[in-house]
């Protein structure tokens, strides 16, 4: 199995607390996720202070995009994105926009399933459209209220899309196992780093995880 990315859900709303949590993970985690709250409240500098602090890291911004796919996403993209994410409930239209947008800049989508009534359907038509990452996402509220991404994930992996499965949701350290065997190729932890006494120690963990998991 290849190695599974781990992506670091960077929630705060603080810039400098952003960047110093990134510093402590980086040396555990592939891609550094700008979160939606923090994205909101810090905006664009945030996206090029990342890309140059760390050249050579994937950089995702969780814009959760709604409307105006290609307008929104194409300025992240130019000043650095790697991956930039679309609400699968905002429709094809958005999602086409924000693929384009990806294109230019030789960059990647990721359609974010939360939400979405009829999942397969649409990773299966984002697929089609060009997107290259199906994410599978319980978001914090739907956590709040008792809910998991496990059944989703193995729907979505059964279906053999041939694309790269994110799935993000509460996964902390009992539960990577379970995703890595359930097929997700990029495991996304927030509160299980972010919210650890050692942040460091936390991200060295999952990392080991995912690998044992993998190997
Ligand atoms: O995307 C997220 C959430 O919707 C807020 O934007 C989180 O980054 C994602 O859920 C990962 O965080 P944890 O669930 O705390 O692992």
């Amino acid at each position: 199995m290849a190695r599974p990315l781990i992506q670091m859900a960077l929630d705060s709303l603080d810039f400098d607390q952003t960047v110093a949590l990134a510093d402590q993970v980086a040396p555990y985690v592939d891609i550094f996720e700008i979160g939606t709250p923090c994205i909101k409240y810090n905006g664009i500098n945030l996206v090029k202070a990342l890309r140059q602090r760390y050249p050579d890291k994937l950089l995702l911004v969780d814009l959760k995009t709604m409307d105006a796919g290609e307008y929104e996403a194409g300025a992240f993209y130019a000043a650095g994105a790697d991956i930039c994410t679309v609400l699968g409930v905002s429709g094809l239209a958005t999602i086409a926009g924000v693929i384009k947008a990806a294109k230019k800049h030789a960059a990647e989508t990721q359609i974010d399933l939360i939400n979405v009534a009829d999942k397969a359907e649409c990773a299966r038509e984002s697929v089609k459209l060009g997107a290259q990452i199906v994410g599978i996402h319980t978001g914090l509220d739907a956590q709040a209220a008792g809910q998991t991404p496990f059944g989703d994930l193995n729907d979505i992996a059964r279906l053999g899309l041939g694309v790269r499965i994110s799935v993000a949701g509460g996964i902390k350290q009992a539960t990577v196992q379970q995703v890595v065997e359930a097929g997700a190729n990029i495991i996304v932890v927030g509160a299980a780093i972010y919210g650890a006494p050692s942040p460091a120690e936390a991200a060295r963990e999952i990392r080991e995880l995912v690998d044992a998991a993998a190997a």
